[in-house]
């Protein structure tokens, strides 16, 4: 029985994927085997040595601590582009929005309650208060072209913006995804001084932490307008509401709410909404559920952010067993596990190793049962992280969706 443990709710249509005969899921658990979570803060978690994996039903793994999963041999998934679609479609909303407060205006329409025949003339009287510009024909500026960046970029071009992207990390996909009509901005600072509406879709780490600051928002046209669905951490909320304050920055729309910004006429916060539909929910749910059998019962490594992607396509041999070891990424160490198999006189039925930054990771197929000796004697090697065996005889790899 394979135990998971779930920090967040998790769509139930995506739990269900899990084979309940064999999996036993809870929000509290001994000794899981691998930890489903969403935005939960896990850096103070103790992790239990049971732990395997955790995957992350979404984009973000700033509430990860990865680093330190990484040296545990613990894998760390998410579900690259499942919530994309969501976020994409909230942040055109707060495009308009930032231009037309029709969120102020709805509330104030509210306040008319009780005039009754007066209502329209009031209206018509009250309406130039929530004036403002199209966004057609005006400049956007995306940091971070990813899977959602990309997609705004896209839809933005057919609303009739100017678009202007800044990614120096851009994958080819997201590359090849793109209109040709968005352009590359220069230097993020030619973004922000170009753009009168910046939107932010970068990861939060410690290289953008804070990054929209006071001397950013000096360089951007006055009356600019901001958006970040990305993560609180990226701006610095201080320099952002002294910028508002001072009308420099015309609008700032926050997918994450903050004591400060809350008090502060000109932004608007919203609770972490970005990838509240049900269609997002449902895909993150069913690609990290997947991802984790693959795992559990194949050994199978596909959208980690810590550990390269390392995969076996065919069945585990019935008779005999798959190794997994997870290693530090230093010479001699296929050399050292191999020469314990041979000693053990087991045959190597297939094999791949994979390496990413520190790491590097082996699946071995083995033709015969590996005993709880052979097992020690490859945990021993210095530089193994972690070596797990499952034995053959179980169903075929599942397909994985990959990035
Ligand atoms: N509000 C919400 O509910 C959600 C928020 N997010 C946040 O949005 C972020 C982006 O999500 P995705 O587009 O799915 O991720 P992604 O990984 O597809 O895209 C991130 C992009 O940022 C680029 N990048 C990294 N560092 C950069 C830098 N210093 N300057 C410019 N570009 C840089 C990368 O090259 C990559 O193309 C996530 O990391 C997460 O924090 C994601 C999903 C939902
Ligand atoms: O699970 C959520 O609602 C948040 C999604 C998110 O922030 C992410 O995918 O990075």
């Amino acid at each position: 029985m394979y135990k998971i443990q779930t920090l967040n709710k998790i769509s139930p249509d995506g739990l269900a994927l899990f084979p309940r005969d064999s999996y036993e899921i809870a929000s509290e658990i001994l000794n899981p085997e691998a930890i489903l979570v969403r935005s939960a803060e896990m850096h103070e978690l103790e992790l239990p040595k049971s732990v395997k994996a955790i995957a992350r039903a979404g984009a973000g793994v700033n509430n990860i601590p990865v680093a330190k999963c990484t040296e545990q041999g613990i894998v760390v998934f998410n579900t690259p582009g499942a919530n994309a679609n969501a976020v994409k479609e909230l942040v055109i909303g707060a495009l308009i929005f930032s231009s037309r407060p029709v969120h102020k205006a709805a509330s104030w329409a509210k306040g008319l309650a009780g005039k009754g025949d007066e209502i329209p003339e009031l209206a018509e009287k009250g309406k130039s208060q929530f004036v403002g510009p199209e966004i057609k024909g005006k400049t956007l500026g995306i940091i971070g072209l990813g899977a959602i960046g990309a997609m705004v970029a896209n839809d933005a071009v057919a609303l009739g913006m100017n678009v202007i992207g800044f990614d120096p990390f851009i994958s080819v996909d997201a590359a090849w995804s793109l209109s040709r009509a968005v352009h590359k901005a220069e230097s993020l600072d030619a973004l922000l001084a170009k753009s009168d509406y910046i939107s932010i879709h970068v990861p939060q780490t410690n290289d953008t932490k804070g990054f929209i600051n006071a001397d950013k928002l000096r360089i951007m046209k006055k009356g600019v307008r901001i958006l970040n669905f990305a993560r609180g951490g990226l701006v610095n909320n201080a320099d952002m509401i002294q910028a508002v304050k001072d009308g420099k920055v015309a609008c700032h729309v926050t997918d994450f709410a903050d004591e400060a910004m809350l008090d502060c006429e000109g932004v608007v916060c919203l609770p972490h909404l970005g990838a509240s539909t049900p269609e997002a929910e449902e895909n993150c749910a069913y690609m990290a559920v997947n991802q984790l059998i693959d795992f559990l019962e194949n050994g199978n490594i596909v959208n980690s952010v810590n550990f390269p992607k390392c995969k076996i396509d065919g069945c585990i041999p019935e008779k005999g067993a798959r190794l997994c070891i997870a290693n530090k990424n230093v010479p001699n160490m296929i050399g050292q596990i191999t020469s314990i198999l041979a000693g053990a006189k087991l045959n190597i039925a297939s094999m791949t190793n994979q390496n990413r930054a520190d790491v590097a990771y082996n699946l071995i197929d083995v033709e015969d049962r590996v005993s709880e000796n052979v097992l020690a004697n490859l945990r021993d090697i210095d530089g193994v992280i972690g070596v797990r065996m499952i034995p053959g005889g179980n169903a075929c790899p599942v397909p994985v969706e990959e990035e």
